[in-house]
C-alpha cells in the first residue's frame, strides 16, 4: 500500500456551473475538487491550505471510518477547531475499504457552496470486486442555489425565518443548465439551452455497444432527494456507500443526500442512438428541472441527442415506490452480520420546532448546538465547561403523537452529547414525525460519522418495542447515511469499536444547521495523540499548547 500526498488550496473561484457566474468553493481553482484515487489500504496525505479570505474551513471524509485517526474526521467544533484563513492542516488517514466515497466541507454550509469532490477507492491489487465491468463512469450529484450560503445562513437563523426554498439547479459532476432543457425540443413549454461556457456543458457518457459499465453516483445536495434513471436501460445494483450488496435489477435509483451507489449499465439497446441520463427531485414538489447527461454509443456524435424523451420518473409524493427501493438493499452474501442483540437503544424523535420563535429541528427536543472547543479535545482531557453536561434522552414520551404537529412546539438547544460504552452494540431507531405544519412529514437522510451501521428495520407510524422482532439480523445492508420516510421510523444497529467523538446528523445541509444532529463519544480515553494543530489555532496555540511560555 502507498502513501498518496495531495496539495490542496481552498478558496472562492468564480463559475458558471449552470451557465450563471456565481462564486463558489473550489479546490486548487476547480469545482468540484479534484477527485482521490486510491487502494484499499492506503493512506491519503492532504495537506490543505486555508485561502478563503475571512473564514476558517475544514473537510469531512464522507464514508471513511477514520478508525484510529478520529482527529482527521474534518468536523468543525467536533474532531477539530476550524483552520483559519492561510494556515495549513495536514489530513492523514487510511482508506480501509474499497467503494464510491465523496468529501465534502463541514463546516457552516460550506458544503453548499461547492465544497466537495469525489473519493474513490478500489480493491486493494491482488483483491477484486465481486462483479465484473469493462469501464466505469463517475457522477457526483449536487444541486445548487443561486443565493450566497451567506444569505441563506442568515435566513435560517432568522425570526422570521426565511427558508432556503427549493434549489435553482441540479447538477452532474458539478455542471447543469438553469432554466433550460437538453431535450427542448421533446419537453413541451422548456427552453432552449444557449451558452457557450463550457462549466456548464452537457455531461457525456460515451460507451460501447453491448458492455458493462459501473456507474459510480454519490449524492452531496444540500436539499434535494434525486431519482435517476437512463433511458431505455436497466441497471443493476451493487454498491450502497462503500459496502457490497445482493444485486437487483432496477429502472431507477433514488438517492438521498449522503449516500452513495455503484450500479451496472449494460449498453445492449438500439446503438445507432443516443440515450438520456435523467435526474430528478423526490420527496419535495420538484421546482427544479432535472438535469440531463448523453449516454453516447460509439461511434454516435455526443451532440445527436436522443429521440425520444427524458425517462419518467416517478411521482415525486410515490413514497411506495422510494420504500420499495430501499427495502431492496440487503448485504451481498457474505458480508458481515450484525450481534444478534444490542446492549443499549436509543430512540431518536425528529421534530421540527421552535426556540425562542426560531425556527429548529430538534432530536427528543433538543436542537444541537455546536460548542466552541471540538468535543474530542475537551473530552479526551476532560475538560470542564466545556460543552452541555447531562445525558441527552433515550427516547420521548409516549404521549407524544407522531403524526400531528407538536402540541408544544418550544424546545430548547444543547451540546450535550451520547455516551456509548466501548465496544458495545447500539440500536438507534430513528423516529420520523409531522412537521410544524399540519399533514406534513419530510425525508431525512441521517449520516454517521466514524462508522458503518447495519439497516435492521423501517416501519411506517411509531415505532413499538414488538418492531423488534422483526429486525433483519440476516441480511442487513451496512451503510453510513439511511433515510428516515414521512411518518416512518428506522432502525439502526452498530458496534462503538472506534474510539473518538462522532456526529449523527441529518445531511441536508439547513437542517443541520438548524439542529438536526446528535453527537456520539465512545472509547475517547482510548483516542492516541491527537495532533495539536487540530485542536489550537495558530503559534500562539503552539507555543500555549507544548507550554513553552515565555
Ligand atoms: O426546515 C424546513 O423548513 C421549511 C418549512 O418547513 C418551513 O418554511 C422546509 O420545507 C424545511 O425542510
Amino acid at each position: 500500500s502507498k502513501t498518496r500526498h495531495f496539495k490542496w488550496e481552498v478558496g472562492y473561484i468564480y463559475a458558471s456551473p449552470d451557465c450563471n457566474e456565481k462564486i463558489l468553493i473550489g479546490i486548487n481553482g476547480q469545482f468540484p475538487g479534484p477527485t482521490i484515487r486510491a487502494k484499499a489500504g492506503d493512506t491519503i496525505h492532504v495537506e490543505l491550505k486555508n485561502t478563503l479570505h475571512t473564514e476558517g474551513v475544514v473537510i469531512h471524509w464522507h464514508g471513511i471510518r477514520q478508525f484510529g485517526t478520529p482527529w482527521a474526521d474534518g468536523t468543525a467544533s467536533i474532531s477539530q477547531c476550524a483552520i483559519d484563513p492561510e494556515e495549513t492542516f495536514v489530513y492523514r488517514f487510511r482508506v480501509e475499504k474499497a467503494g464510491t466515497y465523496f468529501y465534502h466541507g463541514h463546516y457552516g454550509m460550506q458544503r453548499a457552496a461547492g465544497l466537495y469532490g469525489s473519493l474513490i477507492v478500489d480493491a486493494a491489487d491482488g483483491e477484486a470486486e465481486p462483479f465484473r465491468y469493462d469501464g466505469e463512469f463517475n457522477l457526483l450529484l449536487s444541486d445548487w442555489y443561486h443565493q450566497s450560503i451567506y444569505d441563506q445562513t442568515v435566513g435560517l437563523s432568522s425570526k422570521p425565518f426565511r427558508w432556503i426554498g427549493e434549489p435553482q439547479t441540479l447538477l452532474i459532476n458539478g455542471r447543469g443548465q438553469y432554466n433550460c432543457s437538453l431535450a427542448a425540443h421533446l419537453i413541451e413549454g422548456s427552453n432552449t439551452c444557449e451558452t457557450t461556457s463550457k462549466d456548464c456543458a452537457p455531461v457525456v457518457l460515451r460507451v460501447l455497444p453491448n458492455k458493462t459499465y459501473r456507474l459510480r453516483i454519490a449524492s452531496t445536495t444540500s436539499l434535494s432527494s434525486l431519482n435517476l434513471a437512463i433511458g431505455n436501460h436497466k441497471m443493476v445494483v451493487v454498491e450502497a456507500d462503500g459496502n457490497h450488496v445482493e444485486p437487483f435489477m432496477v429502472d431507477d435509483i433514488d438517492i438521498y443526500s449522503g449516500e452513495s451507489y455503484s450500479v451496472l449499465l449494460t449498453t445492449d439497446q438500439n446503438p445507432s442512438s443516443n440515450y438520456w441520463l435523467s435526474i430528478g427531485v423526490r420527496g419535495r414538489k420538484p421546482k427544479t428541472s432535472p438535469a440531463l447527461a448523453i449516454v453516447n454509443y460509439s461511434p454516435n456524435s455526443p451532440s445527436k441527442l436522443p429521440e425520444s424523451s427524458p425517462p419518467i420518473a416517478p411521482e415525486w409524493n410515490d413514497y411506495n415506490h422510494s420504500k420499495s427501493f430501499s427495502y431492496r438493499i440487503l448485504a451481498r452474501r457474505g458480508a458481515p452480520k450484525p450481534p444478534q442483540s444490542a446492549d443499549r437503544r436509543i430512540v431518536l424523535l425528529n421534530t421540527q420546532n421552535k426556540i425562542d420563535g426560531y425556527t429548529k429541528w430538534s432530536i427528543n427536543n433538543i436542537s444541537l448546538a455546536l460548542p466552541p472547543t471540538p468535543y474530542l479535545g475537551s473530552m479526551r482531557y476532560r475538560l470542564k465547561n466545556a460543552f452541555d453536561a447531562g445525558t441527552p434522552p433515550e427516547n420521548f414520551p409516549s404521549s407524544y403523537d407522531v403524526m400531528k404537529p407538536p402540541t408544544n412546539p418550544n424546545s430548547t438547544q444543547s451540546s450535550n452529547a451520547y455516551v456509548i460504552r466501548f465496544n458495545s452494540t447500539v440500536d438507534v431507531i430513528l423516529q420520523n414525525a409531522n412537521a410544524l405544519a399540519v399533514n406534513v412529514s419530510e425525508i431525512h437522510p441521517w449520516h454517521l460519522h466514524g462508522h458503518d451501521f447495519w439497516v435492521v428495520g423501517y416501519g411506517d407510524g411509531r415505532f413499538d418495542e414488538k418492531d423488534v422482532a422483526r429486525f433483519n439480523l440476516k441480511n442487513p445492508p451496512l451503510r453510513n447515511t439511511v433515510v428516515i420516510f414521512p411518518y416512518g421510523w428506522t432502525a439502526i444497529r452498530f458496534v462503538a469499536d472506534n474510539p473518538g467523538v462522532w456526529a449523527f446528523h441529518c445531511h441536508i445541509e439547513p437542517h443541520l444547521h438548524m439542529g438536526m444532529g446528535v453527537i456520539f463519544a465512545e472509547g475517547v480515553e482510548h483516542v492516541g495523540k491527537i495532533p495539536k494543530e487540530a485542536l489550537v489555532c495558530g503559534m500562539t496555540g503552539k507555543m500555549l499548547m507544548h507550554n513553552h511560555l515565555p
